[in-house]
């Protein structure tokens, strides 16, 4: 895979002491031929049309390039086809030419729920670790980021988010399908970190919360959202087992232990902006995503409650600064 535009950016930016041990990181991606599905995925990005749009919208709710009028049916028609090729679409919506991408997530609400919150990121470079197809990457843009860097571990993510940037364009926006273990540790050089929807899939809470500060510059921001549970300082529930049909969920704090797991790694200015419990309005099962989603995934007799009688899914937002 072929990460030299990002790079060159990175030169004149305050990732530059980090090129090489990037480098290093990412060198085996170059053959990403090597996952089962690449292929056909690739075949699918290689059907998008060359289409150049009339105009781009990164800040509203449906990130989006070109108008429907600006193409044919059939054109329109090889669109969707070929962006129906990267299915599932988890996390957006996007409308590419006239194409609706409804995804499973409604990624715009969560994004609603933040932005009033925190530091403006006009001019900032910023970090959004499990970032997806890259969909808030986009908004971040649509503010006036300077710099955004997504990393997700996902090839398939990856491949939506160029997708997206095939209608889009080149923005300072880059997607990088590498986990969060593979940052170089404590580059202390971003503006404003982004975890959200990560921190309850971490065996070790503490060591993510530590790795998230020690990549934030002096002064910077940290915007953690996650899983949470109605609760006072010191309870937590660690699933047995799954946790809404997710094998992967190790900690869900209540929102006044996450607050203390956060002053404990020395953050400061921690104050939680929001908590909302998450519906099926928001995260559904749709013509892009069309596997089983949260509905399938709670207690058909009492959806306050997952299907293994825990509290169905609460989610906070907890801002914060080193
Ligand atoms: N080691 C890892 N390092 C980085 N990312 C990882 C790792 N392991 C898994 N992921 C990625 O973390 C993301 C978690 S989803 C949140 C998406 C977005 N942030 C959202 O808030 O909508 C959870 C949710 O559905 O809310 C997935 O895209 C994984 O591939």
């Amino acid at each position: 895979m072929d990460f030299s535009d990002f790079f060159r950016h990175c030169s004149d930016t305050p990732l530059a002491p980090w090129i090489t041990p990037l480098r290093q990181n990412l060198q085996h991606y170059v053959v990403p031929d090597r996952h089962g599905d690449y292929a056909r995925w690739q075949a699918a990005l290689d059907q998008l049309p060359d289409l150049t749009p009339s105009s781009v919208a990164l800040n509203q709710a449906a990130v989006s390039a070109g108008a429907a009028g600006e193409c044919d049916a059939q054109t329109r028609q090889q669109i969707e086809q070929a962006l129906m090729g990267l299915h599932p679409w988890r996390k957006g919506p996007f409308d590419m030419f006239g194409v609706h991408i409804d995804t499973e997530w409604h990624s715009d609400w969560k994004w609603d729920r933040v932005i009033p919150h925190i530091q403006p990121l006009k001019n900032r470079t910023i970090l959004d670790i499990g970032c997806g197809s890259g969909y808030h990457l986009w908004r971040m843009r649509g503010e006036g980021a300077a710099m955004t860097v997504g990393v997700d571990p996902s090839l398939l993510f990856n491949m939506q988010f160029k997708a997206i940037e095939h209608f889009i364009g080149k923005h300072p926006v880059f997607h990088l399908p590498i986990g969060i273990e593979q940052l170089p540790k404590a580059m202390r050089c971003f503006d404003t970190v982004f975890s959200m929807g990560v921190l309850y899939h971490r065996r070790s809470p503490f060591d993510h919360l530590i790795e998230l500060r020690d990549l934030l510059r002096p002064g910077g921001e940290l915007v953690l959202e996650t899983l949470v549970i109605d609760g006072d300082a010191g309870q937590t529930l660690v699933p047995d087992g799954r946790y809404a049909r997710m094998g992967n969920v190790w900690f869900i704090p209540s929102v006044p232990t996450l607050i203390q797991w956060m002053h404990k790694v020395r953050f400061k200015q921690v104050r939680c902006v929001d908590v909302s419990a998450t519906t099926t309005k928001e995260q559904r099962s749709t013509r892009w995503m069309n596997f089983q989603s949260l509905a399938d995934f709670l207690d058909p007799d009492d959806p306050t409650k997952t299907r293994e009688g825990y509290p169905g899914p609460l989610r906070a937002t907890i801002v914060a600064e080193v």
